[in-house]
């Protein structure tokens, strides 16, 4: 039997675009439980614009495949979050829709992309709710909200029905206020789904305990240095102390390859982003244009006034980098410099179970701060690695620097969500 409520509860700090009239919810293990749902996850009759005026007035006409297995699990789907414009961006700032502000401090942003998931969360305002992360955009908000946010592998979670921005990084993942939300979450949407052709079959996840004593921990020396704010990297220090304290060993290492990551990030992102964005011209997906003029000045003018400026600047510096004649110079020299990065893992994987710094480099930046595009883009440098790879990431808050949230990051190998989802639940618990 479905039941059905309405939503009155007041949103000072923008968490959300859209809150849905009626909300409904069945039986299952998510049973009542309220989840918002970042806007460019596709929802069957609830309008979803990726946080752009292009896509504005848009309604799916299907479900996204976690949207499905949400809905079976009883959940109660509360709206769609606000984000940086198609996920581009480290604030939330870029969205058409104004900022979110965070919850702990409204004159911080909350982090991005998927802040206004995060500040949903840590408002209260649902108990759950889903991200997507293609260089940090879970971990980022979740590190600057105070709250617990995880990247799965690259293939665990279906991306059918996200609306893409880099296919080869991104992936869904769960935002909650401690270890065992975001795993129960997470438990709810990983699973395999043939309609996503980068989807992998493996068993479903186990139930996670605490677990850490016996566990080898690396901790790169790139993830303590140059423009790591010192205040965070003693939080985070510290954590990591705990996680000895409680019967990790501690193996200190590095990843040469860092160096390039951020360059690798974002040529591979905008390359992706400049073709993926090429369907809204006003006529398969946005406004449609005036078409009294020739066909090729419509669609500019379309995509000029409905797309923001940073999703302008990625579309053109990715054609750019796909461009005849200078393929060989970015692209592929990027893709060279992620399997530096695949390959750094490997190794460090071959001799440690985790590996763990902080999330972000500094706490959650005042709004209007990250103005300039640069800056911001730097700011991703402990996030992206994990995307390069693919391997599972999660962020877990651990104590505050300048009175703001610091969280600490966890990656694991391929497919072992659960032993970092452990190790977080030891950390947060205290108990190994
Ligand atoms: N989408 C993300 O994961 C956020 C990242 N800062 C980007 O702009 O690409």
């Amino acid at each position: 039997m479905e039941k059905t409520f309405t939503f009155d509860r007041p949103d000072p700090c923008n968490a959300f675009i859209k809150i849905c009239e009626n909300i409904t919810y069945g039986e299952g293990p998510l049973s009542g439980i309220s989840v918002g749902i970042k806007d460019n996850i596709s929802t069957s009759g609830i309008e979803t614009t990726c946080g752009s005026h292009i896509l504005q007035g848009y309604i799916p006409p299907y479900n996204a495949h976690v949207v499905t297995l949400l809905r079976s699990a009883g959940a109660a789907i509360v709206g769609k979050t606000n984000m940086d414009e198609f996920g581009m961006g480290t604030t939330t700032e870029t969205s058409s829709f104004g900022p979110t502000k965070n919850p702990v401090d409204p004159t911080r942003a909350p982090g991005g992309s998927s802040g206004g998931s995060a500040a949903a969360v840590r408002s209260g305002l649902v108990r759950l709710a889903l991200g997507t992360d293609t260089g940090g955009s879970v971990r980022c908000p979740a590190s600057f909200c105070g709250i617990v946010g995880l990247k799965p592998t690259y293939g665990r979670v279906s991306r059918y029905g996200l609306i893409a921005y880099a296919n080869s990084m991104e992936q869904i993942g769960p935002m909650a206020a401690n270890v065992r939300d975001c795993a129960l979450l997470y438990s709810v949407i990983a699973g395999y789904d043939p309609r996503d052709g980068t989807s992998v079959d493996k068993p479903a996840p186990a139930p996670v305990s605490p677990v850490i004593a016996g566990k080898k921990i690396g901790v790169p020396a790139e993830y303590f240095g140059e423009g790591v704010d010192p205040a965070v990297a003693e939080t985070v220090t510290e954590a990591i102390e705990k996680l000895a304290d409680l019967g990790a060993e501690i193996v200190p290492c590095t990843m040469p390859s860092m160096k390039y990551a951020l360059a690798a990030y974002y040529v591979t992102s905008m390359s992706e982003a400049s073709s993926n964005l090429g369907r809204y011209d006003g006529v398969r997906y946005g406004m449609a244009p005036e078409m009294v003029q020739p066909w090729h000045e419509a669609f500019s003018a379309i995509r000029r006034s409905g797309f923001g400026e940073e999703v302008r600047r990625r579309i053109l510096l990715g054609s750019f980098a796909l461009s005849a004649g200078y393929q060989g110079k970015y692209y592929a020299k990027a893709q060279a410099a992620r399997q530096m990065v695949r390959d750094d893992f490997a190794r460090l994987f071959a001799e440690v179970d985790i590996i763990a710094g902080p999330t972000m480099p500094t706490v959650a930046f005042r709004l209007g701060e990250a103005a300039d595009p640069l800056s911001m883009y730097l700011a991703d440098i402990l996030t992206v690695p994990a995307n390069l790879a693919g391997i599972p990431a999660i962020s877990v808050p651990c104590g505050e620097a300048h009175d703001l949230p610091v969280g600490l990051q966890l990656m694991g190998r391929h497919f072992a969500e659960d032993e970092i989802l452990s190790a977080a639940l030891a950390y947060e618990e205290g108990s190994a």
